[in-house]
């Protein structure tokens, strides 16, 4: 850096310091907490992202947002030119850079990393960060101190998106690193041209009229709901009733995450409701669950993220096994696609038994997108997704290039033949779902095409497996990352002897299964576990509590 930089910079940070007392992590998926504590960390980010922007002579997405958690809260993501996660070598850099008290030592920190990344500032091509932020009211303020942390890296453009979902900037991020336009409109253009791409070839037959033509949607109050209503007109067969579309508090009593948790009917949905196919999104729309409202009771059955994958698996296997062709050795088909799954500790054991029967490849990672998008990322096609709704479907580069080729030999070869219409949905499928990061909107759009497709109600498709009784529960600790985990978070390594413990209560359950791990978006330890019945997996979830608190000592609630 030179002199002018470095006192721009001085400058700049000077008029963000630090709260008092707060130690800032970047945790499962970037900075979280409550908002006013955030505009020097998301200041500080913004400089990350201006390197990040200069280093990879790419764009790069600045999220704020704080998802399902409470709208007094923010946080802040970066995504990188793919369009995924920020590199996960870059973490540690941003939690020094966050926790940078004094303005001097926070321009030798950056001096530093720059010689050791190797990052040249000087003829640097322009640099650009796309920015984007959710309905919190806290947006405005952190979206400010974004741009001057971008800016302050002299000759960075901060381009603001405006208030956008999650996904929908990582796609633009994506879009724009590939010469693609990256608008709004051209989002939908995309996403809705392949939907009815997807309904096109749909077999001809009845199944498909027994799927009903109505979905009602739980925008939980934040920007996801807004954005469906701009496209709702826009779906043929499709009428989406979208709810909480942002008349009421964003993500309280409503949302994926309350749903899936809770297991109860969201705000404004009712016993009018009952057994109608229901869907919600989170606060910045990269999670979405389906459910329906059981008859007189104000409780749901849910149809998770695992349901979700499964949907997916069983239709992305059949389309490849008929664009395979006829297991008779005269296929003509020369590229063997790999397909596998990934989910993690929270996948509910009956998907991953039900996936596995269904003679697919599964893999478990950690916790969090930037784990299993990295892994699904190894397949031609990989399909991954947490339990709570967020994933998404990748296709291999080498795979669609093969793939646009065979389609275009199939058309003139065999044009219609079933072959042909198994390549052109698998097309559609790579170009609706969101290649970058999971997506509700786009997630929401193949569900719904796949279930049109299949002839399949919610109820049928909740027949795939059934779930086995969970209980989640979290515990406020003293301090939280005194806990160690390894192999995927199924056990903890640190304190010595809790998960001696653990084991031993579990044992005690039929079917019994419970991890501990610490979260990396909130101040606590989660705590998970599985058994035969309900009232075995609440007992054990609570004992299992009892054990942390014993182990790590009661932590302020
Ligand atoms: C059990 C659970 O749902 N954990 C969530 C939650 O992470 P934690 O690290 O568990 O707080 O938020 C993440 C970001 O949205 C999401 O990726 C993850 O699945
Ligand atoms: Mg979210």
């Amino acid at each position: 850096m030179n002199q002018l930089q470095q006192s721009a910079l001085l400058d700049a940070a000077s008029r963000f310091p630090i709260p008092a007392g707060s130690k800032f992590s970047y945790g499962t998926s970037g900075f979280r907490a409550d908002a006013s504590l955030l505009e020097s960390t998301v200041f500080r980010v913004g400089i990350l992202a201006a390197l990040r922007s200069i280093q990879t002579r790419s764009v790069i997405g600045l999220m704020i947002t704080a998802s399902h958690n409470h709208i007094s809260d923010n946080g802040v993501k970066l995504a990188d030119p793919s369009g995924g996660m920020l590199t996960q070598s870059w973490e540690p850099f941003a939690d020094t850079l966050a926790n940078a008290s004094d303005p001097h030592s926070l321009i030798q920190l950056l001096g530093d990393f720059i010689k050791k990344e190797n990052i040249i500032l000087e003829g640097a091509p322009a640099a650009e960060v796309l920015l984007g932020r959710d309905t919190r009211p806290s947006g405005e303020t952190l979206l400010e101190a974004a741009k001057q942390g971008i800016t302050s890296l002299m000759g960075t453009t901060a381009s603001d998106m405006g208030i956008v979902t999650t996904p929908q900037l990582h796609w633009m991020v994506r879009a724009k690193n590939k010469g693609i336009e990256a608008t709004e409109l051209n989002y939908y253009n995309q996403m809705l041209t392949s939907f009815r791409c997807l309904l096109d070839y749909i077999p001809k037959g009845d199944s498909s009229k027994n799927v009903s033509d109505k979905l009602i949607v739980d925008g939980a109050d934040g920007v996801g709901g807004e954005k469906l209503e701009n496209v709702k007109t826009r779906l043929g067969y499709l009428t989406i009733d979208v709810r909480n579309c942002g008349d009421g508090v964003l993500n309280e009593g409503v949302g994926a995450d309350y749903v899936q948790k809770e297991k109860m009917v969201p705000r404004n949905f009712g016993p009018a409701d009952a057994g109608m196919r229901c869907a919600s999104l989170d606060g910045d729309a990269d999670r979405l669950v389906y459910f329906y409202v059981i008859s007189n009771s104000n409780k749901i059955d849910l149809v998770d993220g695992d349901k979700i994958l499964s949907l997916f698996a069983l239709f992305l296997k059949e389309q490849l096994r008929v664009l395979n062709g006829p297991e008779d050795g005269k296929t003509n088909i020369s590229y063997k696609a790999s397909l596998g799954v990934v989910q993690t500790a929270y996948a509910n054991g009956a998907s991953t038994d039900y996936l596995k029967q269904m003679g697919l490849e599964v893999v478990m990672t950690p916790t969090g997108v930037k784990h299993l998008h990295e892994k699904a990322a190894e397949y031609d096609i990989g399909i991954y997704f947490e339990a709570n709704g967020h994933g998404t479907v990748l296709f291999s580069d080498a795979f669609l290039s093969w793939l646009e080729i065979t389609n275009q030999e199939l058309s003139s070869t065999s044009k219609d033949s079933d072959q042909h219409k198994a390549a052109l949905r698998l097309l559609a499928v790579s170009r609706l779902i969101n290649q970058a990061v999971g997506d509700a909107l786009s997630g929401l759009f193949l569900v719904e095409a796949i279930l049109k497709h299949m002839g399949w109600s919610i109820h049928k498709w909740n027949e795939l497996y059934q779930d086995l009784p969970s209980r989640q529960l979290k515990v406020k600790v003293v301090d939280r990352t005194a806990v160690i985990t390894e192999n995927a978070e199924t056990k903890v390594v640190s304190p010595a002897g809790i998960q001696e413990a653990i084991d031993a209560e579990t044992d005690k359950y039929p079917k019994g299964r419970c991890f501990i791990r610490p979260s990396g978006t909130e101040d606590v330890v989660r705590v998970y576990a599985e058994a035969s019945n309900q009232e075995a997996a609440d007992d054990l979830a609570k004992s299992v509590v009892r054990l942390v608190e014993q182990y790590l000592g009661f932590g302020r609630s």
